[in-house]
Parts: structure tokens; C-alpha cells; sequence
């Protein structure tokens, strides 16, 4: 078995994921860390999350810097489900050992130091675990991520927007000049666990946030290759995104071309869900799916394209364990999904 431990595990994205680790066939949950002054510190997780209650019994250890280094020499997995600044200090450590890791933060995804100040508000100082780190778009990147030491798991909004838009820029389908539009809404899970003014019961409508500034817009445009437009939203549920993206197409572009696009993208790929009809977020929450449909119209040249997913899982943590499974030889979708029948 693959030994295999989580930083950050009494969040909402750590508890995902020893809950998929502790079920999967071939990592073995090790060890659940908090922050050294955690108010959950020495808690079992299960009576923190109480749908894992009864089924993981591991304490939450407090981690200090000196513990560190043990763990990238014992660990063959680390999950780093911490705030950016945590896994931004912790990383060269962490990765000097024999350890993969694993960190669903946004520190490492961008190859562009600068982003960090203008959009995360800290300067990036881990030049060469940046350069180190592969972007964990797993249904696109897996080539990189096979061989990778740090994977950099990509942002939930990135994960449904970039999911919809690559397989239309990839084959030539999208005009010039004319910027993908998306407009994206999360449930308040997004936000992460720890209480605030703004994700607070009586607090939270459906509103839009972060425009024309928000850290995933050069996210995805990043891993595109062309600039976009995103605004992001944040709803009065619990989880899963809904992203609901417009894009110009080039003039001869057709239904057929569009269809056969997504086809070839995802066909070996049962994460990814082509629908006959529009996504929902009903039909993805608590899975390690996204789900997509679209509709053309060619008098106009305008495609929609819908794409949902779990932003807790698809948007962080079962994302993170199809880059692990990527990464030690596995199917993408081991212990995530089973073999569709007949
Ligand atoms: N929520 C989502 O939908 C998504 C989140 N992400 C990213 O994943 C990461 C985790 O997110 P989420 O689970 O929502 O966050 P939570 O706020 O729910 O959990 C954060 C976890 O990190 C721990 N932690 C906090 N501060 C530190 C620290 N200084 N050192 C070590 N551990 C610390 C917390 O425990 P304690 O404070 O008790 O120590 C907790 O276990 C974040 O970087 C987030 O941006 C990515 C994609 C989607
Ligand atoms: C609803 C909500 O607040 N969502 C979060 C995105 C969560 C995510 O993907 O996180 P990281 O890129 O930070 O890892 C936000 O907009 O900041």
C-alpha cells in the first residue's frame, strides 16, 4: 500500500479527501494533520465531520516545522489541503524527501511570480519548487503529471471552466478576438471552513464577486492560452459550481465540428460526463464528475457551453486523487468511479 498522510485535513477539502483515500484500493490513509495551534488539534476526524464518524478514527496531530522533514522522508504521499501561504512556506521541505505532494492550494500553479502579488496579496519566494510544480489538470495533463514530484491541483472554477473551454480551443474552434465569457456560481463551501462575515448564513445571496479581478481569471487563461473574461458568484447552497460559458466560433464551424470535439477529448475519459441535456448540480454533487452540454447557434455564431461540478470534489480533492493515481501508474478514475456496465 501506498503510505499516504493529509495536511489541512479537518478542512472541507481534506475531509474529502481521507474519506476517498480511506476507501481506495491502493493508498493507505497514514496520518491527518492540522495547524500546530488548531482548536481541532488531537480530535478524531470523524467527530469533526460527522458523516466520517465511526469510519476514520485518526486523530488531527498538530504539525510543527520540525515534523516536516520526517514526513517527506516517511510519507510516499502527501495531500496539502492548507491555505496558500501554508503550503507556499512548507513546500521545499515537504518535496526533499520521497514524497510526492499533492497541494490542492493555488501556491504553485502559475509559472508567473507576479501573479502572486497582484492576485494571492503575498510575494512568491519558492522559485524552484515553482518551477518544479505541474499543473493537475488531470483529464488533460497527464503526461506531466506521471512524472511530476510536486503537482500544483488546479482551482475549482479553473477546473469547470477549463474543462469546457480546452477542448474547443484545442481544436481551432474559437474565433480571435473575441474573449470566452464565463459566468461561474459556487456554493459556499468554496469559501473553506472556517467562519466569515461574508459566507455567513443570513449573509449570503446570490452575488456576484471578485470582477474583472478574481485569482482564477489568469488561472485559466494560463492553461488555455487565450485571455478570458470571468466572473464568479457565489450562491446560497452548500456545494458544486455551475459555469455557464459564451464563446464566439469561427464561421465555419458547424454542430458536428463542436460535438466532435468534446468527443475526441474526453472519450477515454469517465470522469468527464457528455450529457444530452443541461448539467445540473444535483447530478454531480458528492461525484468525481464534471458534466457538460452545449448548443450552437450558427446563424449568429455564439456557442453555450455548461459545465458543473463539486467543487470540494472534481474542483479539489477526487482531482487530487486522479493526479495521485496518474502519478503511481493507476487509471485516472481508480476508486473514484467504478466500470460503467453494460
Ligand atoms: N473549498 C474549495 O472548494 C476549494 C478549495 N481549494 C483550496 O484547498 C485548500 C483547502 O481548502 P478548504 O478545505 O476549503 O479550506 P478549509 O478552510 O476548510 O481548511 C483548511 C485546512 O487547513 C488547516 N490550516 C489552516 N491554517 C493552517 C496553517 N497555517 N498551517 C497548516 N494547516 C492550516 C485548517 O486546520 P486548522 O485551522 O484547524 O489548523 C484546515 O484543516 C485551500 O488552499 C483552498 O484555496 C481548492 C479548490 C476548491
Ligand atoms: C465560493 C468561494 O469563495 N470560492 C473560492 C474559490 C475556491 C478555490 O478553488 O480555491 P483556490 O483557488 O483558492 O484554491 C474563491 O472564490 O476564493
Amino acid at each position: 500500500m501506498i503510505k499516504t498522510c493529509i495536511v489541512g485535513a479537518s478542512g472541507y477539502t481534506g475531509a474529502e479527501l481521507a474519506s476517498l483515500i480511506h476507501r481506495h484500493p491502493r493508498f493507505e490513509l497514514n496520518a491527518l494533520y492540522v495547524s500546530a495551534k488548531s482548536q481541532d488539534a488531537d480530535k478524531k476526524l470523524g467527530d469533526v465531520h460527522g458523516y466520517l464518524f465511526g469510519q476514520i478514527n485518526l486523530p488531527l496531530t498538530p504539525l510543527t516545522d520540525d515534523a516536516l522533514q520526517a514526513l517527506a522522508n516517511e510519507m510516499d504521499v502527501i495531500f496539502l489541503a492548507t491555505p496558500h501561504e501554508a503550503s507556499h512556506d512548507w513546500m521545499p521541505v515537504l518535496s526533499s524527501g520521497k514524497a510526492k505532494v499533492f497541494d490542492l492550494s493555488g501556491a504553485f500553479r502559475l509559472k508567473d511570480q507576479q501573479v502572486f502579488a497582484d492576485y494571492y496579496g503575498f510575494t512568491h519566494e519558492q522559485t524552484s519548487s515553482l518551477e518544479q510544480a505541474v499543473y493537475g489538470l488531470a483529464d488533460w495533463f497527464a503526461d506531466d503529471i506521471k512524472d511530476a514530484d510536486i503537482v500544483a491541483v488546479p482551482g475549482c472554477y479553473p477546473t469547470a471552466s477549463l474543462s469546457a473551454l480546452k477542448p474547443l480551443h484545442e481544436a481551432g474552434i474559437l474565433a480571435d478576438g473575441h474573449l470566452p465569457i464565463i459566468n461561474a456560481v459556487s456554493g459556499v463551501s468554496g469559501a473553506g471552513r472556517k467562519a466569515a462575515m461574508g459566507n455567513s448564513f443570513c449573509e449570503v445571496s446570490l452575488q456576484a464577486y471578485g470582477v474583472l479581478g478574481h485569482r482564477h481569471q489568469p488561472e485559466i487563461s494560463a492553461y488555455l492560452g487565450r485571455e478570458v473574461i470571468f466572473t464568479p458568484h457565489l450562491g446560497n447552497f452548500k456545494r458544486g459550481i455551475l459555469a455557464t460559458i459564451t464563446v464566439k466560433v469561427n464561421s465555419d464551424v458547424n454542430a458536428e465540428a463542436v460535438a466532435r470535439a468534446f468527443n475526441q477529448a474526453y472519450q477515454d475519459h469517465p470522469i468527464v460526463r457528455i450529457r444530452q441535456t443541461w448539467p445540473k448540480l444535483d447530478d454531480v454533487v458528492g461525484t468525481p464528475h464534471c458534466d457538460l452540454f452545449w448548443k450552437l447557434d450558427t446563424d449568429k455564431g455564439y456557442l453555450v457551453v455548461t459545465s458543473a461540478i463539486d467543487n470540494l470534489l472534481k474542483g479539489a480533492a477526487s482531482q487530487a486523487v486522479q493526479c495521485a493515481n496518474i502519478r503511481f501508474g493507476f487509471a485516472s478514475h481508480l476508486g473514484l468511479v467504478h466500470e460503467v456496465s453494460a
